[in-house]
């Protein structure tokens, strides 16, 4: 249905109202949203694809159940104007649900209260609460107003100041000024300059509304794409035919994306194998992933008799080479050995002494450690060896450390017999270099090679092939220069744009017919493309004719996102699709979290691989968990051992605190003000730290965590000790961001604490326990979905920072727009994964900071 009851309001779900929609759901996350006529609390199902609605249990039937508009008798009973209905229902519902406005509500609210007469307002409940109206000067957003009154409430006068301060200092973050002097009205702020006493003055100095948020949009190509004029009824295209059976001298199939690639291999190899009598022995198949290689020899083994599949020579670069290598040098290359982890690598390098060694290095943070580490990987994979890169002109502090530390770290390595995965690659160059009766052995036994993901290849990989292909030359490459996405890692697409140069005799065949993805997606990702400058110009048809679903969406927030997303695969589960056929792309990390959790809480199943440490057990949740943890429990002691470093405590005081505890049988908290050893300015910072606590466990978790953050100044110390590391990515100020987004979400700090444990627990499972393939949706990194497809695909946090990253950004403001053209190119990848339908999430706040718009947003589309 189409309206629902929120305690005395009518609420009506229709686009003029959908900017309060992460406000009801989560008053309906509380059952505070309920069915006027059976009262049972009501869901709101926000999806993407479909307009919202209000469903009632799946066990509750009641006839007002898909009810467009509300009955006229109810609707009598609610007559208030439309204007000031909205402004009472929004102060209410941040009321009601103690969660605070997001700017755009906030703005909206501002002006809608604005725009009605101040004695309209003073009628309306939230007006006049004697807490609110304390005068709190200077703050910019609606937020504060709802802070202040629920820290009022909790009768901490002390620190509705702070509150008010802090929230201030978020709302200048996110644009607002903080300077102006403003005047409470309800739970709203409203600057003073603009008078509330006339209506004239109003309406002379009211500011536009806000546009609300687009709930949904089509996103249609900037450029249209053209259909396959001639449907061929055999399972190639012409084009695809001429590529297996190509099968003489070099061959560069160059191909977009979706356009049969991994077909084209398949039956090129059974080609071989069936029509030209060739052993699978023969022929080298390279892939990208195991997992894509695996792909090809069951594709195989349906074609071919009795286990041939198997004989293929198949696999990534580095398992074949390391195959290679352990049957001619075994000792040399024990895989105990293998020094798997970047941190596997700093510890040798730690312990070997050669941090210590030469005088320039001095004293270095682990992160510039494993930064060069990273640099001098690039150089190998580049077949720069120490001498080489030394004799360099290095661009900065990074590669200069990076070259004092390449002659050490190889040394260190030899000393002690270890190796990395790079090594295994330049071990392998140098055997068949320098070991001919070995590359002879090889180069006539394999007639043929064949080499997926061409674009990826880097230098020591291509030297190392045109070893084993020569003298022949049967070498066929398969790539699509667009999907060039691991630059990072010394791939470098201008292999694939030179080949021709460095085998003038091959020959080029390009297939341009997507045959995955519905037409407008096809067009979003050519259009987008089209901007590289680095590429091969290529033509793009459609094998589909339909249009596909192209969706822009507008959140609120990160969170309102996720729920967005994890509606609309509910509703496509429902409708029929099956689970695996759903895919959330990220670009890094951040975005995957909410989902994950929203995930979880809808009991939906995914598979997710988790790459980077546990957002859980960073360090700054931490600490703000520990406070939290002690907010409610004075006594608890592992909490306050936590938090000692924050509040510049000694681990050596931590035994005479415990004593004196003990002494006073006091709650260690109470105790620790007391302590003799403190000076004045921190026994009364300790002294506030105990009093902030103590009023934090009567707030709703998002107002403590303010608490904490400011007045508790654990804010302060992050910053302070992150410019002592001289961390650039200040990553803690998103963590602190994205606890308040989750926090908001919960009543109380006890209920808060017990959901952060659960999915701390969870996320232990989510590594563990992964659904059968097919059985859960797919959450996983845009890098990782290279290669992949799926029915409908979700892509978050299309905006600036996130996708263009934030250093594709830096660099292109250093001048260097390599780096963007990477970025354009994974996005390029994510929208071409999918099949039916492409949604395109853009929240307006992030972090709790105003977001900008994707540029690669107006490049594609329209
Ligand atoms: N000739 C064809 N007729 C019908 N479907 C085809 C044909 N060629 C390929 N396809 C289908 O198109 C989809 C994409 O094929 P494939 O995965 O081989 O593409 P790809 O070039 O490897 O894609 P990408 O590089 O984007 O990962 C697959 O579902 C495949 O079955």
């Amino acid at each position: 249905m189409k309206f629902a009851q929120l305690d005395d309001t009518i609420i009506r779900l229709q686009p003029d109202t959908y900017q309060h929609l992460s406000v009801w759901r989560m008053a309906a996350r509380r059952e505070k949203v309920r069915c006027p006529l059976c009262d049972a609390p009501l869901r709101l199902s926000a999806g993407i694809s479909f307009d919202p609605s209000f469903l009632h249990p799946e066990d509750q039937l009641c006839e007002w159940e898909g009810l467009e508009a509300p009955p006229a008798e109810l609707l009598a009973a609610h007559t208030e104007p439309h204007i000031r209905q909205a402004f009472s229902v929004m102060a209410e519902v941040a009321v009601a649900v103690e969660k605070p406005f997001t700017t755009a509500d906030a703005e909206i609210a501002a002006s809608v209260a604005a725009s009605a007469s101040a004695e309209a307002m003073a009628n309306t409940k939230a007006v006049g609460s004697a807490e609110a109206g304390a005068g709190a000067k200077t703050v910019a957003s609606a937020e504060a107003g709802a802070n202040a009154k629920s820290v009022a409430s909790a009768e901490t006068g002390a620190n509705a100041k702070s509150v008010a301060r802090s929230e201030a200092t978020a709302g200048a973050d996110r644009g607002a000024s903080a300077e102006t002097e403003e005047v409470m009205l309800g739970s709203f702020r409203i600057p003073k300059k603009r008078s509330i006493q006339s209506e004239s003055d109003v309406n002379r100095t009211v500011p536009e509304p806000p546009k609300p948020p687009l709930y949904r949009k089509r996103l249609m190509p900037k450029k249209t794409i053209e259909h396959l004029a001639v449907r061929h009824e055999e399972q190639l295209h012409p084009h695809q035919k001429e590529a297996v059976q190509t099968t003489e001298g070099p061959l560069l199939i160059l191909a977009g994306a979706g356009s049969g690639k991994t077909r084209v291999m398949t039956a090129r190899t059974s080609h071989l194998i069936r029509e030209l009598g060739l052993s699978p022995r023969q022929i080298m198949v390279v892939t990208f992933t195991t997992k894509a290689a695996e792909e090809i020899k069951q594709r195989l083994a349906r074609q071919l008799p009795g286990g041939q599949a198997r004989e293929l020579v198949s696999g990534t670069f580095h398992s074949i080479f390391y195959r290679m290598l352990m049957f001619h040098q075994s000792d040399r290359w024990d895989q105990r050995k293998l020094l798997k982890k970047d941190w596997q690598k700093w510890r040798l390098l730690r312990e070997s002494g050669a941090l210590a060694a030469p005088p320039e290095i001095g004293p270095r943070k682990e992160s510039e450690i494993l930064e060069a580490l990273a640099i001098i990987s690039r150089w190998k994979n580049e077949y720069l060896l120490p001498e080489q890169a030394g004799h360099r002109v290095a661009n900065d502090d990074a590669e200069r450390l990076a070259q004092l530390l390449y002659p050490l770290y190889e040394e260190a390595k030899k000393r002690t017999g270890w190796f990395d995965f790079d090594d295994m690659l330049i071990g392998c160059y140098e055997l068949l270099l320098t070991h001919p009766e070995i590359l002879q052995r090889y180069q006539e036994r394999i007639t043929h090679v064949m080499i997926d993901e061409f674009q990826d290849i880097n230098r020591i990989q291509y030297e190392t092939v045109k070893l084993l292909a020569a003298p022949q030359n049967n070498l066929c490459v398969i790539g699509d220069d667009d999907q060039s996405i691991y630059g990072f890692r010394g791939s470098d697409p201008q292999y694939i744009l030179g080949f021709t140069r460095d085998f003038p005799q091959a020959k080029t065949i390009t297939l341009e017919v997507n045959y995955r993805s519905r037409s407008s997606i096809v067009g979003l990702g050519f259009s987008l493309i089209g901007h590289n400058r680095a590429r091969w110009q290529k033509d793009c048809l459609s094998f589909h004719s339909e249009e596909g679903e192209t969706y822009l969406f507008e959140p609120g927030d990160e969170e309102e996102q996720a729920a967005r997303i994890v509606d609309e695969i509910r509703h496509r589960i429902e409708t029929g699709t099956p689970i695996g056929e759903c895919a959330i792309l990220y670009r890094t990390h951040e975005s995957a979290r909410p989902i994950l959790e929203h995930l979880s809480e809808a009991g939906i199943p995914f598979h997710y691989t988790q790459e980077e440490d546990s957002f859980y057990q960073r360090q700054t949740v931490r600490w703000v968990l520990s406070y939290l943890r002690l907010a409610l429990n004075p006594d608890d002691s592992d909490s306050l051992k936590e938090i000692l470093p924050t509040l510049y405590i000694s681990q050596e005081m931590w035994n005479a605190l415990r004593s004196q505890a003990i002494l006073e049988d006091m709650p260690i908290l109470h105790v620790l003000p007391k302590l003799e050893h403190w000076k004045g300015f921190q026994r009364k910072h300790l002294q506030s730290v105990g009093e902030v606590l103590a009023a934090c466990a009567a707030c709703p978790p998002a107002q403590a965590l303010e608490l904490i953050y400011e007045d508790c100044r654990l804010r302060d110390y992050l910053k302070k000790r992150s410019k002592e590391r001289d961390d650039r990515r200040e990553s803690w100020s998103d963590e602190l961001q994205q606890l308040l987004a989750t926090a908001k979400r919960h009543e109380h700090v006890a209920g808060f604490l017990q959901y952060m444990d659960r999915m701390a627990n969870q996320e232990k499972e989510w590594r563990q326990q992964q659904p059968l393939p097919g059985e859960g949706v797919h959450v996983l990194s845009i890098h990782r979905a290279k290669g992949l497809e799926f029915d409908h695909v979700f892509l978050p946090d299309l905006i600036e920072g996130s996708l263009p990253h934030e250093y594709a950004l830096d660099a292109v403001r250093k001048g260097n727009q390599a780096a963007l053209e990477e970025e354009r190119r994974l996005l390029y990848v994510a929208i071409t994964r999918a099949r039916y339908s492409l949604s395109i999430g853009i929240p307006r706040e992030r972090f709790g900071r105003k977001t900008r718009l994707s540029r690669f947003i107006s490049e594609m589309g329209r």
